[in-house]
């Protein structure tokens, strides 16, 4: 098959090089002409394991990037993956993929044979009916032979890749037989070597599985740091008693990791918007808002823990960590940067370290001192946060030696705990 790939960022480019990979021709189409030249080279413009490999494999044969929509008419299938970002009261910002949408629609006015526009990118169920087939229809003025499908993704950063070509399930939204058949054709290669569940719905409920998914996950997060925090005021650990609740298949052994809170790119933004949707239609979502309410709370328990011990108004303090989650340098609602706002508020210096995200943090935080190493950061500090669960940090042992005095405060239980520090655990 032909598939135009229309969004070249994290999601794009992860979805073209893995189509191209399984056998597919594909046209990645972006409006930024220094991401359409990099991905020509056969370079990723997102550090994704697995990405490099695929794109320097493909491009220049089943795949190549362009700025022109030319090649969607041809193509069999096109997906739209573009940022749908957050408003200021949580809701999200359509305008990029609207666009995006009228754009493709444009490109296919004068198509006679049926043409799949499938929605990849996050969106709210109503939305597809109010603003994406309006928009895809205003393009192609009328013309009827354009669908609208769904198909909503669940990768996470960090195994980009691998969470593309082995997912747990397929959502296909499509509201005919014959879009249903096509992204049955899309994925057919995948499927060969792979057992996924295939959910077949309409598009809205499609839309509608993809912020379910996601503030479950956030809300389970969540519920876990409202009871670790119980388990902290008993002086019990929340590690030992999790294990045990996720030995119920109905509970399960994941997204029990109690501590700082979660971020990212996806968490905070869906959650948000589909309380923004809810409340749009004068439902008041208790439960997600206190998910949002929890998770915005546990920043600053870490900071009441290191007051017990120190001082904050001109103390040294190490922030280890700087990303939203290891292996990936995106810092986007990384719970380091409420961490570090709020120690600043204090009067705290902040000196910050991590493998590869403190450039990123540079931009927002110019006025932190970052070090080069852990050790570095530890160094005649006075207290030290843990932030992100980086690998390296489990490593520490005797370089919490040289800090001026050793309390260690930690968001993620991946310190050990040792004799000649201080150490507390946000839930344990
Ligand atoms: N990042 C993730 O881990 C992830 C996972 C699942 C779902 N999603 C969802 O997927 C969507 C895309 O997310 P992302 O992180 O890939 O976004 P992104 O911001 O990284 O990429 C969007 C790309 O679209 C391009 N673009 C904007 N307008 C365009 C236009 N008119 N024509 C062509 N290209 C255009 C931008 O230049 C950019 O490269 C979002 O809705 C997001 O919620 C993201
Ligand atoms: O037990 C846990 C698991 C995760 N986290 C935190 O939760 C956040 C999100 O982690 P993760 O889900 O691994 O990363 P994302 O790349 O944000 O992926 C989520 O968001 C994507 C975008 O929508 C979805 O596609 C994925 O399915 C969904 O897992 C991070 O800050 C983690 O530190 C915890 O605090 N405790």
């Amino acid at each position: 098959m032909h598939i135009t790939v229309i969004g070249s960022g994290y999601v794009g480019t992860t979805i073209a090089a893995c189509f191209a990979d399984l056998g597919h021709d594909v046209t990645a189409i972006d409006i930024d002409e220094e991401i359409v030249d990099t991905l020509n080279d056969g370079q990723s413009p997102i550090s994704e394991s697995g990405l490099e490999n695929l794109l320097e494999t493909h491009t220049g044969n089943r795949l190549e990037a362009t700025t022109s929509y030319d090649a969607v008419p041809e193509s069999d299938v096109t997906f739209l993956a573009i940022g749908t970002p957050s408003n200021d009261d949580g809701s999200i910002d359509l305008g990029a993929l609207e666009a995006a949408v009228e754009a493709t629609g444009e490109a296919v006015v004068d198509k006679d044979e049926r043409h799949l526009v499938v929605i990849k990118s996050t969106v709210t169920p109503p939305s597809i009916e109010t603003v994406l087939k309006p928009a895809v229809h205003r393009g192609a003025d009328g013309n009827e032979n354009i669908e609208i499908g769904m198909n909503p993704e669940f990768l996470r950063e960090g195994s980009a890749v691998a969470d593309f070509l082995h997912p747990d399930k397929l959502v296909f939204g499509a509201s005919s037989e014959w879009g249903m058949d096509r992204l049955h054709a899309v994925f057919e290669p995948l499927l060969e070597d792979h057992d996924a569940h295939i959910v077949e719905t309409d598009p809205q409920t499609a839309a509608m599985i993809k912020y379910a998914n996601n503030a479950f996950l956030a809300s389970k997060i969540s519920l876990v740091n409202d009871l670790g925090n119980i388990c902290k005021e008993f002086d019990l650990d929340a590690y030992e008693v999790m294990e045990a609740i996720g030995l119920d298949d109905r509970i399960s052994e994941q997204f029990l990791r109690s501590g700082v809170g979660w971020g990212g790119s996806c968490f905070p933004k869906d959650v948000n918007a589909i309380i923004a949707a809810a409340r749009e239609e004068d439902y008041d979502p208790a439960v997600l808002e206190a998910t949002v309410e929890v998770n915005d709370r546990q920043p600053e328990r870490m900071l009441e823990l290191l007051a017990d011990y120190v001082e904050l108004e001109g103390a040294r303090i190490a922030v280890l960590g700087l990303s939203f989650k290891p292996n990936t340098d995106d810092i986007r609602n990384s719970r380091a940067i409420p961490v570090i706002e709020s120690l600043r508020s204090h009067g705290a210096d902040v000196v910050a370290y991590d493998p590869v995200a403190a450039d990123e943090m540079a931009e927002k935080f110019p006025n932190v001192d970052y070090a080069k190493t852990a050790v570095d950061a530890l160094q005649d500090a006075d207290g030290t946060l843990v932030v992100t669960d980086w690998d390296e940090f489990s490593d520490l042992d005797s370089e919490f030696d040289e800090m001026a005095t050793p309390v260690v405060i930690d968001g993620r239980r991946c310190v050990e705990r040792r004799d000649g520090i201080v150490y507390q655990g946000l839930t344990w």
